[in-house]
């Protein structure tokens, strides 16, 4: 097994319905026995970031943002910035999850942009790639995966992937109870190495973090953690359960 860190963000989406929901699911996280080897990272809703900060007294756990802007301010409705969420004492942004591309229309330039402007703020990234059904059996994983990365790589210099964590979510397995087999998380993840060393260097190919994500439970968490490429998940669905314990506990 690999010295790199396993990691396990549980990332809330937009869950649970009031600030006192939210507060129960740290208070789980409290109270739960968690692999001390594992990093764990939530990530609630913009609007819950600071009372979820304040309700965590495990020190194990940090928290994330779901997005930020590339800009850090200005006439931009709507929008968080990356040094707004540094200066809320939040060290983690999810950036380029495929629920912002696809619904939200963001291309892999912007999510490169917003990659840099947060490493600049001083943040750590979870950078998600990924394809979608068709582009799988369109035989197009690899090329897509590659594009992805190869914008950030554009805005980046090896020395920024100390900072970055690249969380692989096949769009066709988020929340839809089909998770990619061991083998093919594993076989993207070493394809996602692979990229990485030609395109930046092997030191940052074999040091980044490649997490899943898509429909990771208690049940096949620990098979797809037995994975050599494997550093761990972004699970969604069941980080809002009691069963996300097991999840961060899958290497124990
Ligand atoms: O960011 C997390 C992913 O979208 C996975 O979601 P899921 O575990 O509900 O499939």
């Amino acid at each position: 097994m690999s010295t790199r860190q396993f990691f396990v963000g549980g990332n809330w989406k937009l869950n649970p319905t009031s600030v006192g929901k939210a507060k129960e699911l740290v208070e789980v996280l409290n109270k739960a026995e968690l692999d001390p080897n594992t990093e764990v990272v939530i990530s609630p809703p913009s609007l819950y970031l600071i009372p979820v900060r304040d309700a965590v007294s495990n020190k194990q756990i940090t928290i994330s943002a779901q997005n930020a802007y590339y800009k850090e301010n200005g006439a931009f409705t709507g929008e968080i910035s990356s040094s707004q969420i540094k200066e809320a004492g939040i060290p983690y942004v999810i950036l380029g999850h495929s629920e912002r591309r696809t619904i939200f229309h963001e291309t892999n330039e912007v999510v490169a942009l917003k990659t840099r402007a947060a490493l600049d703020a001083g943040l750590k990234v979870i950078l998600c790639i990924g394809e979608t059904l068709v582009q799988r059996e369109g035989g197009e994983t690899t090329k897509v995966c590659e594009g992805q990365l190869s914008a950030v790589v554009k805005q980046t210099k090896p020395e920024d992937w100390s900072n970055i964590v690249i969380a692989y979510e096949p769009v066709w397995a988020i929340g839809t109870g089909k998770v990619a087999t061991t083998a093919q998380a594993q076989e993207t993840h070493v394809d996602v190495r692979a990229y990485l060393s030609t395109a930046v260097s092997t030191t940052v190919a074999s040091e980044t973090r490649v997490i899943y994500g898509g429909s990771v439970n208690s049940g096949n968490a620990k098979d797809l953690a037995g994975q050599q490429d494997i550093d761990g998940f972004l699970v969604g669905g069941a980080s809002l359960k009691p069963e996300f314990v097991d999840i961060i506990n899958a290497r124990k």
